[in-house]
């Protein structure tokens, strides 16, 4: 019988119909979570209730990964431990580990305080070579959410094992990450032993095999029209290249510390605020604030926090984000108990009220610069769209000198991005190496996807690092993961 390209030389007849028969492989009219119509489901959560199943799919998963595949990928790297993507794949993973008795490393999906260091459970040492074990590979983006954190815990990944290859993207994703992919079955292969045991039509098969072939690569990232510009150029080269004083200084403030890293200290008191700038200050190039969250706000905290600024050698960013008139922005920046423009570097703003916010904050006495919010990390967000994202791009070109940049999520994959400015900062938050996201709306990315895939200069970490139960040593690792990820991004 015939494998589809990518499988183990061992092709499994009788696996693919123990997985029908259970209808882990389904074939219909089926809305997938990306929202497109598929006319094949794999649902291999239901492994878990026959025994028989999970133990020949963990066999045939074992020998995938360690003998040569049909198409001459050579067996997986010799690895001292397995790692499961949860959820799916724990419990296959777990039974690869007893046949063979090999160690398992187990990945929390969510992990709270970063501090404690507990993201990755199991005994292990640096260096140890891990294969990660998953059902089924599509894009390789949940493959990769997996490998990141055992490579940020000093942890080799080389190979990736899953029951099915979807053929859709994911081996050559994975490849270009360093990975290699070993499939047990593909979806081709699986095709061929149902359609000779009349299992599903040819009908069906060309329908499954039509669709796959329509949709490659479905990482859900809109790839830009061409390169854009300030990816391949060093924040030193960029800094001579800004129009805006504030963004020339923060580019060469980030090369000349090897720091990208904001901290975000959303705390309620003053000493508290200014304890973690102390802590967090050798590690950053920005400290955001949010000044109206601090009970005890005074003169006296902001000038602090400008001493320290000087003394550690960072900018301070107060995340305001005027959305108000023109008249009430610039009151709002000067005046009232705050007197931002008094102490902060530079500050932000909504561009729904029109391009006048800026002329207006501006003309405040001592302002610095601003940034304007292109996207927003928060679910829901209406603050999306190619239209959008051009409104805040015209509207900082119009004012080169005085916005500095941006806070966006995806600027790599804006459609305008090639024609963005290479000296305008962005700066992403929503950064965790831990959480997805917490329970009221806030979504989460990894410094490497933030920084590599979706093309931030900055990433802004709040909780993970004032939430962590030692917020310096937190700092310091979101420091490595980011100013690493720069390095990777101008190796590209
Ligand atoms: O789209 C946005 C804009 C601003 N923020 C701010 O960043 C930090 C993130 O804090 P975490 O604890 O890391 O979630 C916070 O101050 C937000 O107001 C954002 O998250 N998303």
């Amino acid at each position: 019988m015939a494998a589809g390209s990518g499988s183990s030389n061992n092709f499994d007849e009788q696996l693919v119909l123990d997985l029908f028969d259970v209808e882990a492989v389904k074939f219909g009219t089926f809305t997938l979570k990306s929202g497109l119509t598929s006319p094949i489901y794999l649902d291999l959560r239901v492994i878990v209730s026959y025994p028989k199943l999970l133990d020949r799919v963990a066999k045939a998963m074992w020998d995938a990964s360690t003998k040569e595949d049909a198409d001459g990928t050579p067996p997986a790297t010799d690895f001292q431990h397995m790692c499961g993507v949860p959820y799916t794949a724990l419990p296959i993973a777990t039974v690869m580990s007893m046949h063979h008795e090999t160690s398992m490393v187990m990945r929390r999906k969510e992990v709270k305080d970063y501090g404690t260091k507990k993201a990755i459970e199991g005994a292990y040492k640096p260096d140890d070579v891990v294969l990660v074990v998953e059902d089924l590979v599509t894009s390789g983006m949940s493959v990769w959410e997996t490998v990141e954190p055992l490579q940020h815990h000093k942890l080799a990944v080389k190979d990736v094992v899953v029951l099915i290859d979807r053929q859709q993207g994911g081996r050559a994703f994975l490849k270009s990450r360093g990975l290699v992919l070993h499939a047990a079955l593909t979806i081709t292969g699986i095709l061929d032993v149902l359609v000779a045991h009349k299992k599903v039509t040819p009908e069906v098969q060309q329908s499954v095999l039509d669709f796959i072939a329509a949709n490659q690569n479905t990482t859900g990232n809109k790839v830009a029209e061409a390169p854009p510009k300030w990816l391949a150029q060093s924040y030193g080269t960029r800094a001579k290249s800004a129009k805006c004083p504030a963004a020339a200084n923060l580019l060469e403030l980030m090369e000349r510390k090897k720091t990208n890293l904001c901290a975000s200290l959303d705390v309620t008191t003053s000493a508290e605020l200014l304890k973690l700038a102390e802590e967090v200050g050798p590690q950053v190039c920005c400290v955001k604030t949010h000044c109206d969250v601090v009970s005890d706000w005074t003169e006296a905290t902001g000038a602090e926090l400008q001493r320290l600024a000087k003394a550690h050698d960072f900018v301070v960013f107060e995340d305001r984000k005027f959305a108000d008139i023109g008249n009430t922005a610039a009151l709002q920046y000067e005046c009232g108990l705050h007197k931002i423009s008094s102490w902060s570097d530079f500050v932000n703003a909504h561009i729904t009220p029109g391009p006048f916010v800026i002329d207006a904050l501006k003309g405040v006495k001592g302002a610095g610069a601003c940034l304007l919010l292109a996207e927003m990390s928060s679910k829901g967000t209406v603050a999306t769209g190619d239209a959008y994202v051009k409104s805040a791009l015209d509207m900082a070109d119009a004012h080169p000198d005085f916005v500095m940049g941006f806070i966006d999520q995806t600027p790599k994959n804006w459609k305008c991005a090639k024609d963005v400015d290479p000296g305008y900062v962005h700066m992403t938050p929503g950064i965790s190496l831990a959480s997805k996201g917490d329970k009221v709306g806030q979504q989460y990315t990894t410094p490497h996807m933030a920084i590599v895939d979706n093309g931030a200069d900055v990433v802004i970490v709040g909780r993970g690092i004032y939430g962590a139960s030692d917020a310096k040593s937190a700092s310091a690792e979101y420091r490595e993961a980011g100013w690493k990820a720069y390095e990777a991004r101008l190796q590209m």
